[in-house]
């Protein structure tokens, strides 16, 4: 018989078997020149080969994060209608409104959504209203939660909301991929977002939905609207919330030990006063209510500045969600320049989510060094390129003595002779572990002492090793085990709260919950699965 290979093993090469297919890919993705054509590389490998994609995800989490998610994917969302590819997600369009169920339906056949990430492309990262291009951070977030909780592929439902965009140089490029028009007025967007939220409740009855990136207007609104309604959270508000607690919490253990300072006496200012910096403030008063503190004295402890500067209860026109944190207690001249501001709060802790790249100047910094032995400073804007300032300027100005956590990641370094490890404080550490908690919980809704457990179950995570270090988060690459403790206290709290549908888990010990969650994450391995596709 003359030997006839089948079609499929005559395009193999020879020595294939022989090889290590992960390998040739990782070489591959690193002779990419820019962050961009990395992130262009990594998508098309999840579309051919999923598994193998998860997988070289989950054992490099340190050098693929920053090209799926911040900083890199900033790159991708300013570019994404010239490097697009394929369909990644699904667009729901102000031109749906009236039949959006239908539009629902025909991406349901054969999709079993558990986890939706909805951005209207308003506020990309601090990148602005980049309309229909906002889709990426949809689609990096749900690869966080893949990668860092768990959840399987199959059940992630990326979307973008086009209904327009105010930059209008979008309009104008031929290759713009969304809707040619202005976004809609607050009585239209309202109804769009009603019946949007309706269809995805009757056509995916146990989706939880999380929102992404609105604009601070937007994002509050449709938090307060729905979040008794339906199963949603807004990440920007609660999610940031609740990771910064977490930091903030571990770096007053480490400015304590320098200062004695308690916990409850840190004087805490906010560059930056938009759905960040306001969620931020809330869950910290919040937590320092549950240390003792009334309403009153727990917001005496912070300050806020927006780009008028000291936001203070006087000022003509304060927008509504600036109103809670205006200071009453303030009736000098405007402070508007940021060291005028330090130098009247003298605070033991400067959060930046402003936007504004290198706002935290030599000035400032050397500033806050000579007000605290070891100064809190978090420069969380994103991406990089609007970070409020860089780590090794942050130690060099304070010659290695700042609690130092970044919305994107840097670089360990050395400084005269000594290792320093910065902290990423990006609500990547916590929504995967909310999702998680939730979803398996069948939650009907996400409550505020979910998100807050999910904040101290992060904050309680370092290991010794970790704090000696001086480490504030733990090491991304235990995102995994992380997510699953933060899953056990979001399932907790929702039995507490009596949201919690699945009623089995509240027999179970702690460990064996935790053991029942470990088993349910998803793992990227089949047979062969490190082969290319035939
Ligand atoms: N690290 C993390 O996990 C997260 C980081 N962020 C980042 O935080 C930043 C802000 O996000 P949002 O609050 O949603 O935006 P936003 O637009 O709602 O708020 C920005 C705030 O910064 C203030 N600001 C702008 N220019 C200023 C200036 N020159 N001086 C002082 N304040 C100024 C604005 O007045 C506003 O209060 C973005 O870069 C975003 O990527 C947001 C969510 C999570
Ligand atoms: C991290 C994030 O959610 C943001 O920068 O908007
Ligand atoms: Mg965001």
């Amino acid at each position: 018989m003359p030997f006839a290979p089948s079609s499929s093993i005559a395009r193999l090469p020879p020595y294939l078997f022989n090889t290590d297919h992960r390998h040739r890919v990782l070489t591959q993705l690193r002779s990419k020149a820019t962050g961009l054509e990395k992130y262009i590389y990594l998508n098309g490998l999840k579309e051919r080969e999923p598994n193998l994609f998860y997988e070289i995800l989950l054992a490099n989490m340190l050098e693929i994060v920053p090209i799926l998610y911040t900083p890199t994917v900033g790159d991708a969302c300013s570019n994404y209608s010239h490097i697009w590819r394929r369909p990644e997600g699904l667009y729901v369009t102000i031109e749906h409104k009236g039949h959006i169920r239908e539009v629902l339906r025909q991406w349901h056949a054969g999709h079993s959504a558990r986890i939706a990430v909805v951005t209207d492309g308003s506020r990309i990262l601090g990148l602005g209203d980049l309309g229909a291009n906002g889709l990426p951070i949809s689609v990096g977030k749900l690869d966080l939660y893949v990668a860092g909780a768990g959840i399987k592929p199959a059940t992630t439902l990326p979307i973008c909301l086009d209904l327009g965009t105010n930059t209008t140089k979008f309009h104008d490029d031929p290759l713009y991929l969304g809707l040619r028009r202005r976004r809609p007025d607050t009585p239209e967007m309202d109804e769009f977002m009603h019946e949007f939220m309706e269809a995805m409740t009757e056509i995916f009855p146990q989706l939880l939905v999380q929102f992404e990136d609105f604009s601070t207007d937007n994002a509050f609104r449709y938090l307060d609207l729905f979040r008794n309604q339906y199963r949603v959270f807004n990440d920007d508000i609660q999610g940031t919330g609740s990771v910064v607690l977490s930091g903030f919490f571990n770096a007053a253990r480490l400015s304590a030990a320098a200062a004695g300072t308690p916990l409850t006496d840190q004087r805490i200012l906010f560059f930056g006063a938009g759905s960040a910096g306001i969620g931020v403030a809330k869950q910290l008063l919040s937590f320092f209510t549950l240390q003792g503190l009334s309403v009153e004295e727990a917001k005496s402890r912070i300050w806020t500045v927006d780009s008028k500067g000291l936001i203070t209860a006087d000022r003509k026109g304060l927008q509504e969600h600036k109103k809670f944190f205006a200071r009453t207690d303030y009736d000098g001249p405007a402070l508007t320049k940021l060291e005028d501001v330090i130098n009247y709060v003298k605070p033991t802790a400067l959060l930046g989510l402003s936007t504004v790249r290198n706002a935290f100047d030599e000035q400032v910094v050397r500033l806050m060094s000579s007000l605290n032995a070891r100064p809190i400073i978090f420069p969380l804007s994103n991406p990089v390129s609007l970070c409020e300032v860089d780590y090794e300027d942050a130690i060099k100005w304070t010659n290695g003595s700042v609690i130092f956590a970044s919305g994107s990641p840097y670089k360990t370094l050395e400084y005269n002779g000594k290792r320093y490890e910065p902290g990423q404080g990006n609500n990547m550490y916590i929504f995967p572990g909310i999702g998680l908690g939730a979803i398996l919980a069948k939650a009907r809704h996400i409550t505020d002492s979910m998100v807050e457990q999910a904040s101290i179950a992060l904050a309680s995570s370092l290991t010794d090793e970790e704090k000696k270090a001086d480490l504030v988060y733990p090491r991304l690459v235990r995102i995994r085990d992380l997510s699953c403790q933060i899953a056990l206290a979001v399932i907790r709290a929702a039995q507490k709260d009596n949201v919690d549908e699945n009623l089995l888990f509240r027999n179970l010990s702690d460990e064996a919950l935790l053991e029942y969650i470990r088993a349910k994450q998803w793992q990227p391995t089949t047979l062969n699965h490190h082969l290319p596709r035939l």
